[in-house]
């Protein structure tokens, strides 16, 4: 599923627009109508999870607010006229018509039946105990509320409008809803100021800012966001979350906190990217009649990363098949140059995930004071010792050794718990420079690339795999962690390009950028992966597929999948996640 900025969605907007000539306000229905269904199926989960909405007090009046007209007030007032209501549930009824005679094993016929049925979308189980008050903004976000609003007073809900601003202000095809709302008489009020009071209400749906919305929200918008947020009502959000970001996932002050993010037509960047994917609650998408081929022939290229786009955008085969006749030889020798004393436990774990992953051999090279220690640590695991000091640290003459063994091996992963040693810099640029495998840079060899002017250095023919957790990023940006936070794959898309590495940025819904300009966002995982050892998990991982042949972007986009995916397996197997440890994710790869 491709991922948009609101600048490119703006794009997809114009073509469908203006190019195939589908109308403007065609689309709002479209969008409109599946917000209404979307809160539909929210309103009847909860119905059937025993937690149906407060019930209505007082018909609409509940807030602080002038009401639009008066017309549009009494009309409101016959909220819960029921001839009204039950004309609007649609048609559900079995007719029972013969169309044909005959039946099954030539007995005596029992009449088919003719099932005609309703609109099921939009059927509310209870709708007499609901009640929404639709915040409306200024802007299409607003209108597309506004078309909501008319489906669920359909549906037998019981709906309110709040206008962020005077009505009068709206445009365009937002004015035209404002007006068909009116006609229908559906209750509006414009928010005077102050707190309104949201109690009557069994939901919010919050139309106020889309991906029209620019800074922080000002005035009243900051206003009714706060105080849908303080009222403890369940939010629906139209798109995004009013206050969200929609390319970056920030989140400004105050931004909506919603249960539901009905999302349009194409899953906005900032709803997967925290602290913007916490806020956006659940996220649907749902299609409002523009072609969804249009991203591919517009050249988006940024993806949630599904099985769909692994297999269909970047050719992976998900199901790991292998050839019958293969042999060790086929799926390739990794290389993980990782550990020292301290801390040998990481190279353990990323080259026993490599063999995990799938590659035919690995060899785990550490300074060789450390390699009677280790033998039998895994009994699947050749071992090489590659020089270093004494007291079993790593040192720069090391690089020819760990060069030597690269040179009959296929990938090479470094840098998990190999710490920080004299002339780290030099053994780096040695190792860049003089291999010719594809190669995995990650931990403390990641700290010592930020040290240093590798643009300067010689062009490597196989592709770099970096895979820094946002504190590395940070320092190979040479920027705050914060900032590295802030838009995550803005970041990875601009240094991957730059840099021209495959840059997998980790952390909640890891991203993964390759120099070519596509980027993926991954969702599998979860935060009992925050543990010791996982990150080299990750490593031994990635370097396993492209020991499998796997190119740069294909083996980083597969492992972060899979890591995640077996994060979660073992979270299940321990039936906690905050059980996992790195050891976990490995076996239940
Ligand atoms: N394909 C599309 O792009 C479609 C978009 N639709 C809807 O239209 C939305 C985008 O509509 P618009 O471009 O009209 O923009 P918005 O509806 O997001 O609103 C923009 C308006 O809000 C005000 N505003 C902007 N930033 C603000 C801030 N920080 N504080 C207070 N007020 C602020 C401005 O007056 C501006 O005109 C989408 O999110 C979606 O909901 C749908 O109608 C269907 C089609
Ligand atoms: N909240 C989370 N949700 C999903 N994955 C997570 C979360 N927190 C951490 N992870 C994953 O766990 C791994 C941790 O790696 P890292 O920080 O390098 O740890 P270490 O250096 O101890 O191995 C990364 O792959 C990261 O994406
Ligand atoms: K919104």
């Amino acid at each position: 599923m491709h991922l948009v900025t609101a600048e490119e969605m703006r794009r997809l907007d114009c073509i469908t627009i203006d190019r195939l000539g589908i109308p403007a306000v065609a689309l709002m229905e479209n969008a409109g109508r599946a917000i209404a269904e979307e809160i539909i199926a929210f309103c009847n989960r909860r119905g059937k999870a025993g937690m149906a909405g407060a019930p209505r007090q007082g018909g609409g009046a509940a807030h602080s607010s002038a009401p639009l007209d008066a017309s549009a007030w009494a009309a409101g007032s016959a909220h819960g006229e029921p001839a009204a209501r039950s004309g609007a549930r649609g048609v559900a009824f079995a007719a029972g018509a013969t169309l044909r005679s005959g039946g099954p094993g030539g007995g005596p016929a029992s009449p088919p039946k003719l099932t005609i049925s309703g609109d099921a979308a939009l059927m509310a189980d209870h709708a007499e105990s609901e009640h929404w008050l639709v915040l409306v903004g200024k802007g299409n976000n607003g209108g597309d509320g506004l078309v909501a609003a008319r489906h669920l007073r359909e549906a037998g809900i019981a709906v309110s409008l709040l206008y962020a601003v005077p009505p009068e202000s709206l445009t365009g095809e937002a004015a035209l809803q404002r007006d068909a709302a009116a006609a229908m008489g559906l209750p509006a009020a414009v928010h005077g100021g102050g707190s309104p009071v949201f109690a009557g209400y069994s939901g919010i749906l919050d139309a106020l800012l889309g991906t029209g919305a620019a800074g922080a929200p000002r005035g009243v918008y900051a206003e009714l966001i706060a105080a849908a947020n303080a009222s403890g009502k369940p939010i629906v959000s139209a798109d995004i979350p009013s206050g969200l970001n929609a390319d970056t996932g920030e989140t400004h002050e105050p931004c909506i906190q919603a249960s539901l993010t009905v999302c349009l037509a194409f899953l906005k960047r900032g709803l997967l990217q925290y602290p913007g994917a916490g806020a956006a609650g659940r996220v649907v998408v749902r299609s409002i009649g523009i072609p969804a081929g249009l991203a591919r022939e517009e050249g988006l290229s940024a993806y949630w990363l599904t099985p769909d786009v692994l297999e269909g955008v970047l050719g992976v085969d998900v199901r790991r098949r292998r050839a019958p006749d293969g042999h060790k030889g086929t799926y390739g020798h990794v290389l993980v140059a990782a550990g020292s004393l301290r801390m040998s436990g990481a190279g353990l774990l990323a080259a026993r995930a490599s063999l995990r992953a799938g590659c035919g051999l690995a060899t785990w090279a550490v300074p060789g004071k450390l390699l009677p220690l280790l033998v039998g640590a895994a009994p699947e695991l050749m071992l090489a010792g590659a020089g270093g000091e004494a007291d079993g640290t790593w040192n720069a003459a090391a690089a020819e050794e760990v060069l030597k063994l690269a040179g009959q091996r296929d990938v090479l992963a470094i840098g998990p718990g190999i710490g920080r040693f004299e002339d780290d810099k030099a053994w780096l640029k040695a190792i860049w420079e003089g291999s010719e495998c594809p190669l995995v840079v990650d931990a403390d060899a990641l700290n010592i690339l930020a040290e240093c002017d590798y643009g300067s250095w010689r062009q490597r023919k196989a592709p770099v795999i970096l895979t820094p957790h946002p504190g590395e990023m940070a320092r190979l940006a040479g920027v705050q962690t914060k900032k590295v936070q802030r838009d995550r794959i803005g970041l990875a898309l601009s240094f991957a390009r730059e840099r021209g590495v495959t840059l997998v940025l980790k952390g909640a819904h890891t991203v993964i950028a390759s120099p070519d300009g596509r980027v993926f966002v991954n969702t599998t995982g979860h935060p009992g992966m925050a543990t010791g050892g996982a990150g080299d998990c990750l490593t031994g991982i990635i370097a396993g597929l492209l020991a499998q042949g796997l190119d740069g972007a294909q083996a980083a986009a597969f492992g972060v999948y899979l890591h995640g995916l077996a994060g979660e397996k073992a979270a299940l197997l321990r039936d906690d996640p905050a059980s996992v440890i790195a050891s976990d994710i490995i076996e239940a790869l």
